[in-house]
Parts: structure tokens; sequence; C-alpha cells
């Protein structure tokens, strides 16, 4: 088993121990030690990081494994890593907005199915590398681990949004919108990268580490901005440290929902400086309802947007139950009335997927008729199961591992059966099947050349 270092420079911070491939042993062994720097690896005794997943604006976030759970369940560690050219307040300010995500997390992370659960935040000291005798200490939090891809690597996939698309995510997100702000919390970083799609569909709202907390103020109160933002997403009262209400997190999901529209990936390109207004309309047309409510969100002027979540669900007719804020947490699932929405599939994985029905259509094909003896029945037998491994490569229940043992079985039955060979010798199937891969992937990757081209071409 890999596990990753967490100390922030680590020289090597990949670490491999084979034993703790048993599960009993993983589960009670004491501890792991870093054999680059001497960091213990497995966090209070129980997390066990295996994979860096991103640096943002404070730390770094890491995928990791809670040995305590029956399933070693799968959740996200992040650490606190503050730049090293922060001033004392910088850093004060840049460690209370750290613990702050721990403490909303806690508050609301078992009330909202759509928001990520707090499992845990702890410091740990540990001896400093760089300076020995010293110590130095680290902060986590751990919470709930979101198996899927954010918006951002959705539009760099996929490309841009349909208008049907941006508005489901409009329902999902201003309905999680209308739950934060009514517990006085305004998010203010709402991004693309910020909201996850789970391979189930579900989208979820993360990073809750630049909220405000509006402390004894009505819902829907507001609070003054510490000057964390992301830039082209933030509005003018934000970006000027001054106060921030719920307006201000619609204006983020607005400029989130033109990044989506358009596929812009530079938001600022949208923005014309001189008038203060957003250009998005000259990219892409929508109905006059949404152009119109985006639009309105976008105002420069706090006042002038819609002032909660609800009154944009009501403008855009995506009424919805209010949302009652004990509700708990269940497993997420696909609503019923809201298919779930799969991941769709990357170029790569697309053209892997080609190569790998066309090597097990050729074994099949050659199997099949070594027993069926009749081109037309091979034909569409062999059709059929394609049809079927296409389809459970779509829903991603056939995946890298499936394709590779399925591939490997089937290969397998034909080595050590040479009756399913039709003849032919081994060298003669495996240049067969591997000559079906690549014709595969060549189709593939024509057809969807010619699809990426007349996407572009109507949607300009
Ligand atoms: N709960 C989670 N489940 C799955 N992935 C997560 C989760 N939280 C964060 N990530 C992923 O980890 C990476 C780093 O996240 P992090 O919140 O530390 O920074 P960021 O959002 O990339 O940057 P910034 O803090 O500047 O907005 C991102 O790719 C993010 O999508």
């Amino acid at each position: 088993m890999e596990i990753y270092c967490t100390r922030p420079g680590c020289p090597r911070p990949r670490n491999y121990f084979s034993d703790l491939d048993d599960h009993s042993i993983l589960r009670t062994v004491q501890q792991k030690y870093c054999t680059a720097c001497g960091m213990p690896l497995i966090l209070v005794g129980r997390y066990l990081p295996t994979k860096l997943l991103g640096r943002g604006g404070f730390g770094a976030a890491f995928l990791a494994c809670d040995r305590y759970t029956p399933g070693m369940r799968q959740c996200v560690v992040k650490q606190f890593q503050p730049a090293g050219n922060l001033s004392e307040t910088q850093l004060k300010l840049a460690q209370d907005l750290f613990e702050r995500e721990a403490i909303v997390l806690e508050e609301i992370g078992t009330q909202h199915e759509q928001i990520p659960d707090l499992f845990a935040y702890f410091p740990i000291i540990v001896s400093s590398f760089s300076q020995p005798g010293q110590q130095e200490q680290f902060f986590y939090l751990v919470q709930e681990y979101i198996d899927g891809q954010n918006l951002e690597e959705e539009l760099n996939h996929k490309g841009q949004f349909s208008e049907q698309e941006v508005l489901d995510m409009l329902q999902d997100i201003l309905k999680i919108l209308q739950f934060v702000h009514n517990k006085g919390i305004i998010h203010r970083d709402i991004k693309p990268s910020n909201i996850m799609r789970h391979r189930n569909g579900k989208l979820y709202l993360l990073d809750f580490g630049a909220v405000k907390q509006v402390a004894n103020t009505p819902p829907g109160g507001v609070g003054s901005s510490t000057g964390i933002f992301s830039l082209g997403f933030a509005p003018l009262e934000q970006m000027s440290g001054g106060q921030v209400f719920p307006s201000t997190d619609l204006y983020a999901l607005a400029v989130t929902a033109v990044m989506l529209l358009t596929g812009e990936k530079d938001v600022t390109k949208l923005l014309d400086v001189y008038s203060n207004q957003w250009k998005w309309q000259e990219r892409v047309s929508v109905s006059p309802l949404v152009a119109n409510t985006l639009d309105r969100m976008l105002l420069p002027a706090a006042n002038q947007r819609f002032q909660s979540a609800q009154e944009v669900l009501d403008a855009l007719n995506l009424n919805v139950q209010p949302v009652i804020p004990t509700q708990i947490k269940s497993q997420p699932q696909p609503t019923p009335t809201q298919p779930a929405q799969q991941i769709p599939l990357s170029t790569l994985e697309l053209l892997m997927g080609a190569g790998f029905s066309g090597f097990e259509g050729g074994l099949i094909a050659i199997a099949l008729y070594s027993v069926l003896r009749s081109p037309n029945i091979t034909f569409v037998a062999c059709a059929v199961i394609l049809a079927i491994l296409i389809f459970g490569q779509k829903q991603r229940w056939i995946e890298k591992t499936e394709m590779l043992v399925l591939a490997a079985a089937t290969w397998g039955v034909i080595f050590f059966f040479p009756v399913l060979r039709a003849g032919l010798s081994i060298k003669q199937v495996i240049i067969l099947s591997v000559a079906a891969g690549l014709v595969a992937i060549a189709v593939t990757a024509l057809f969807r050349l010619i699809y990426k081209l007349l996407t572009l071409f109507f949607s300009n």
C-alpha cells in the first residue's frame, strides 16, 4: 500500500509498505514513518493519506482511508499549509479560516446531504525536518470524500453546458444556498471548481474555507468581507473588503453559470470593465427568462440583485419545497424525479474503451465463430455482446480494472482451449485482436474529432 507523506516539502512523499496490503496488519500496525523525512504517516493513528488531490489557497488536500471503519472508508484529509510569506496577522486570519471550515462543516455537513460531513479536526506536533531539535505543528481537517468530478473538470472534459444542464445545476445549488443562507452563512467562494458532481449525478457544494458566519444575525443577514475571494467570481462589495450578503453568493453563482454556458475558462474576459457590465450574451444564446435572471444576479449593486436564493428559484420557475434544516442526511442517491446524470467519458477514457471493445470483440468473434461456424450468427451475437460491453462502459460499470480482468479472462479461455481459435495460431489471434483494437481506436478518434468540429461550428 502506498502512503503519502503530508509534510510540506518532503523530498520523497510516496512511501510503499507491502505489509499494509494485508488488512489485518493495516488495522493493527502502531505507526509508519516516512522513509525520507521521518513524518508519522498514519494521522492520529487512524487516517492514511494515499494520494495528493490538489493544493488550494491555504493548504493541500489528500485522498485518505480511515482504517477504523469496516470498509476502510475513503475520506479527504486537508492540511493547513499557509504560504511562507504571510505576516503574523495574515497567518492568524488564514488559520481562523481553516478552522472555520471545520466549524461550519460540523454544524451543517450532517444536516444537508449535498454538503460534505466533517469527520475530524486535529493538530499534530512532530519533530522538524529542516530544523533538527525543533518541533512543528500541523492542522488537519478530515471530511467526507465526494467521488466524482468538479464542474471545472467537467467543463474541460465535455465543453460548454447546455441551457438545461445549467438550469439543473442552478436548481440544485440554489437549494443548497437557500439552506446555507438561512443558517446565516455566506459561502463567498462559489465557483465551478467548488461544485462537485458525485458519480451518482448529485451535486455537492465544497470548500467552506472562505465562509463568513454571521453570528447572531437573522437569516439573510450580512457579514464583513475578509478579502478571500476568487477573481472574476467576486462582486465589487466583496473585493473592496466591505459587507457581504446572500446576493454576493448569487452573483458568484451567476458567473459560474455563464462560465459553463459559454465555456470561457477566463470569466474576466466576459466582463466589460469600462461599463462594468457582463457581455456573456454575445457568446451564447439562451431563453430570455434565463438571460434576464442571470443578468439581474450579475448587477454590480448588491441591493439591485435578487436578495435570496428562493427569489431566483421563483424567477426561474424552479419552485421547490423549502429545505427543512433538520433534514437528516441519508446516503447519496439519485433523486427519483431527476435521473442521475453520469459523468461523461473523457476522450482518453473513450479511446481506452474503444481499444478494449475492439480487442475484446475480436477475441469473442474468433471464439464464437469456432463454435457457431456461421458468419451471420457470429456477427449478430458479437454485436449484441459488444453493445452490452459499450453500454457497461457508458454507465461506468466497466472501468479500467474490469476491462483488464475481462480481456485477460477472454484471452485465458482462448489460450487454454485451442478449439476456440477457429483454426488460427496464437500469433494470428494476437495480431487479429490487437488490430481490431487499433481500428476501433482510430475510428472512435475520427468520429470524436468530427463531433468536436461540428459542435464548435454550430456553437459559433
Ligand atoms: N470533499 C471532497 N471530496 C472530493 N474532492 C475534494 C473534496 N474537497 C476538496 N477536494 C478536491 O481537492 C482539491 C483541493 O481542494 P482545496 O479545497 O484544498 O483547494 P481548491 O478548491 O482547489 O482551491 P481554493 O482553496 O483556492 O479554492 C480540489 O481538486 C478539490 O476538488
